[in-house]
């Protein structure tokens, strides 16, 4: 058994202006698809970021692929150093080897933990989308407190979540305060709700805020990454007493020793595209245990193929005890041919061989050509946020040339 090609399929798809620190997500962007077929014709499917040093990375692994037996996977994470680049071949590897053997992912990584995965419901602010017809949800401006609540009814009425999870780090902090309360007006306090301004508090400010929460009694789960560092994570936390997560700053392997020394996190958010494939996630979650930190999951911009992966590993991972994060509904076009379903705000992973989903050649293909003919970015544009804040960042030597530090 051996792979014989492997396609790297870079494709455009279109997203909503969802808001962050840095600014807002371009409207285009751009996603990776490895396709590897074997010499009886058998298939496997992966999907990663779009960049283009991970499709260089791809290209460069290349040779490690073609010819190899899809069962020497590990053989691999050596050959090709990029964790990454070897997380969405390992993503393809493993639905491969699940069509050949009968058996869905979730039993290759060792059996399912959990029958679904929930979801939290990942709520943005964010401008008005200029292709208003086809918009997934929320299609009008999301730019307060109020409008905030509307998106929320929304995602919740269309996909049952029970937890919500603000990207914040957009609004003046107290703006997004407000926020949190009218959400937990709106879907009762016991809600379970997290925020998340991608560093964009000093320590002061998040010290505040989470002072401000607690008075106001709301269930914060947990605050994701409010600070810039893992040192003023460090810092913010002999001052508060909510548990922090991150995506930031705890990232690979290398990061967990200072994490856990310097006591800045308590909760790492796992992603199998770049903490080394599926495999990678479960040593992951097994090395969070042994520091007893406690492990979310992750999401960037994805389409269905990574959707399906997030669900196995989800499935598959012991010890993740809250729910994860998706972009999934946000999204109005896919690559797969079924369209997956949340249901009452989970996934339940497919029990189809390999990841169970088929890729659907036409919008594949259409994708790719979009991304071939228009100027896609990878992910998100800063342009809107430098322009936006221009005035108030003459003003503010303390800010990021362009992220606001509040
Ligand atoms: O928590 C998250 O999902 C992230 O920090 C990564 C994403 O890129 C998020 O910031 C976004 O989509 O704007």
């Amino acid at each position: 058994m051996q792979v014989n090609e492997m396609e790297i399929i870079p494709v455009a798809h279109r997203e909503p202006p969802l808001r962050n620190s840095w600014g807002a997500h371009s409207e285009v962007a751009a996603r990776t698809i490895v396709r590897l077929t074997t010499a009886d014709g058998e298939v496997g499917i992966g999907e990663t970021y779009g960049d283009e040093q991970v499709i260089a990375g791809l290209e460069s692994a290349r040779s490690h692929v073609e010819g190899m037996n899809p069962y020497e996977y590990r053989r691999l994470r050596y050959n090709v150093g990029d964790d990454m680049v070897y997380g969405a071949i390992e993503t393809a590897l493993l639905d491969l080897i699940g069509r050949i053997v009968g058996e869905p992912v979730y039993n290759l990584l060792g059996g399912k933990m959990r029958e679904s995965v929930d979801f939290s419901a990942y709520l943005f602010y964010k401008y008005a989308d200029s292709d208003f017809e086809s918009a997934a949800i929320a299609p009008q401006e999301v730019m307060s407190p109020e409008a905030m609540v509307e998106e929320a009814r929304e995602f919740v009425d269309s996909h049952g979540f029970e937890t919500l999870k603000l990207k914040g780090g957009v609004l003046e902090p107290d703006q997004e305060i407000a926020t949190l309360q009218q959400l937990a007006e709106e879907f009762g306090r016991d809600t379970p709700m997290r925020i998340d301004p991608n560093g964009a508090w000093t320590v002061g400010t998040a010290t505040r805020i989470a002072r401000e929460l607690r008075e106001r009694d709301l269930r914060i789960e947990f605050l994701e990454d409010p600070v810039v560092s893992m040192n003023a994570h460090a810092r913010l936390k002999r001052n508060i007493d909510y548990p922090i997560a991150t995506n930031m700053y705890v990232t690979e392997f290398d990061h967990i020793a200072p994490a856990v020394t310097t006591e800045a996190v308590d909760i790492i958010l796992s992603d199998h595209h770049y903490w080394g494939g599926l495999t990678g996630n479960l040593r992951l979650d097994h090395t969070a245990r042994t520091f007893d930190l406690g492990v979310g999951m992750h999401s960037n911009s994805h389409l269905g193929v990574s959707m399906a992966a997030m669900a196995h590993i989800g499935a598959a991972m012991p010890t993740v005890r809250y729910a994860c994060d998706s972009h999934y509904p946000w999204m109005a076009e896919d690559v797969i041919k079924s369209p997956i379903e949340f249901e009452d705000g989970a996934i339940a992973p497919s029990d189809e061989p390999g990841l169970g989903v088929e890729l659907d050649e036409d919008a594949l293909q259409q994708m790719h050509k979009r991304y071939q003919e228009e100027d896609v970015l990878a992910y998100s544009s800063v342009d809107s946020m430098a322009a936006e804040y221009a005035d108030a960042m003459a003003d503010r030597t303390d800010w990021l040339p362009n992220k606001p530090i509040w």
